[in-house]
C-alpha cells in the first residue's frame, strides 16, 4: 500500500468513527411526531447559549433560544416586542402566555421545513413552561450548567453582540482562585477574529445588551434563582436532569460537555430499544442489566431512569 493510500485509508476511519459517534451523540428520535428536543438550564451568563449553538451545529440540530425570540420582537416592534421590550430591559421575565406562543410559532416553523430535533436555550424559565414543553416538543435531556457567581457577573458584564450576525464574544479575562467550597475558574476572553469573514467584521459592530448593565444583571439573577428550583425539580424526578458544572474556557468544557452527552445519548438510546422489546427480556437478563446499571456514570443511570 502506498503513502497516500494509507493516509486516504486513515482518513476514511477517522470520517467514519466520527460520524458514527455523532450520530450517537444526537438526540434520540423522537417516539412521537414532536421534534425531539434537549433543554439548556442555567443562570444568565452561565454560556447557554454559547454551548447549546455550538452543540446544535456540531450535530446538525436547530439550535433555538428565547431570548433571541423576545428579541427579535422587540427589535421588530411587534405590537408583543412594545410591550415587553421595558420587561426585558429591566432584567423581568416576561409573561409564560407570550413566551409559549413564540416558542411554539417557532417549533411549527421548523417542522413545517423538516426539523426533527432541537436545542433550546433560555426555556423553560418557570415551572408553568415547563410543564407547558411538552405538548409541543419530545424532551429528552435537561442539561444544568453551573458557573460561580463571580464569574457569571463578569461574563454578563463583559458579553459583548455582533449588530450585524448576532454572534456572542466575550472580553471578560476570568481568573478566580479556588475557595473552600468552589474549584478555581479559568476563562480567557472570546474576543472577535481580527480579520473580517465574509461580508463584515464583528469587532467593527459589537454591542452591549441593554439588560447587561450590572444592577440588571443581579436583578435577573435574583430572578432566576427564584425560579430555577422547582424547574430543577421538575426534570430530577422524570430522571432527566444533566448537571454539568463550568470551570474553564470554551476548549476545555467543549469536549467534557460533548462526551458526557456522548455517553447520555448512548444510554438513552439502548434504553428506547429496550422498551420497545420489553416482552423479549427474561427475569435473568434484567438481573444482569441491574448489575450493570450499578456501575454506570451518573448520567447513564439518569437516562436509564428516564425510560
Ligand atoms: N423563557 C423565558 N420566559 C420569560 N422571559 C424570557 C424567557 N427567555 C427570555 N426571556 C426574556 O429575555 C431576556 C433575555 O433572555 P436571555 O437572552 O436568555 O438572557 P440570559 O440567559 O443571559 O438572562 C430575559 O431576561 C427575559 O426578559
Amino acid at each position: 500500500m502506498s503513502m497516500l493510500q494509507r493516509a486516504k485509508a486513515v482518513a476514511d476511519i477517522a470520517r467514519k468513527t466520527q460520524s458514527s459517534w455523532l450520530d450517537a451523540l444526537r438526540p434520540s428520535p423522537a417516539l412521537s411526531d414532536l421534534p425531539s428536543a434537549w433543554v439548556f438550564l442555567g443562570p444568565p451568563g452561565v454560556g447557554k447559549g454559547t454551548y447549546a449553538s455550538r452543540m446544535a451545529s456540531k450535530l446538525g440540530v436547530t439550535h433555538i433560544a428565547a431570548g433571541d425570540l423576545v428579541r427579535a420582537q422587540i427589535r421588530d416592534r411587534t405590537p408583543q416586542g412594545l410591550k415587553i421590550a421595558s420587561m426585558v430591559t429591566a432584567g423581568d421575565l416576561i409573561p409564560d402566555t407570550l413566551v409559549l406562543e413564540l416558542l411554539q410559532e417557532r417549533i411549527d416553523i421548523g417542522r413545517e421545513s423538516g426539523e426533527t430535533g432541537c436545542l433550546l436555550d433560555g426555556f423553560p424559565r418557570t415551572l408553568l413552561q415547563a410543564e407547558a414543553l411538552p405538548s409541543f416538543t419530545d424532551v429528552q435531556l435537561a442539561v444544568n450548567l453551573s458557573l460561580r457567581e463571580e464569574a457569571l457577573i463578569a461574563k454578563c458584564r463583559g458579553r459583548r453582540i455582533c449588530g450585524v450576525c448576532n454572534k456572542n464574544y466575550n472580553v471578560a479575562d476570568i481568573d478566580l482562585p479556588s475557595t473552600a467550597d468552589e474549584p478555581a475558574i479559568q476563562m480567557p476572553p472570546l474576543n472577535p477574529p481580527a480579520t473580517s469573514s465574509g461580508s463584515h467584521s464583528c469587532r467593527e459592530h459589537l454591542q452591549v445588551r441593554l439588560d447587561d448593565a450590572e444592577d440588571t444583571i443581579r436583578h435577573r439573577l435574583q430572578v432566576y434563582h427564584a425560579e430555577a428550583r422547582p424547574i430543577e425539580e421538575y426534570f430530577r424526578e422524570r430522571g432527566q436532569l444533566l448537571q454539568f458544572s463550568i470551570t474553564g474556557g470554551i476548549p476545555e468544557t467543549m469536549p467534557r460537555l460533548e462526551s458526557i452527552l456522548h455517553r447520555h445519548s448512548i444510554a438513552l438510546k439502548a434504553c428506547q430499544q429496550s422498551e420497545q422489546q420489553p416482552q423479549l427480556q427474561t427475569k435473568q437478563q434484567q438481573h444482569h442489566s441491574q448489575q450493570q446499571q450499578s456501575s454506570q456514570s451518573i448520567p447513564q443511570r439518569q437516562a436509564a431512569a428516564s425510560c
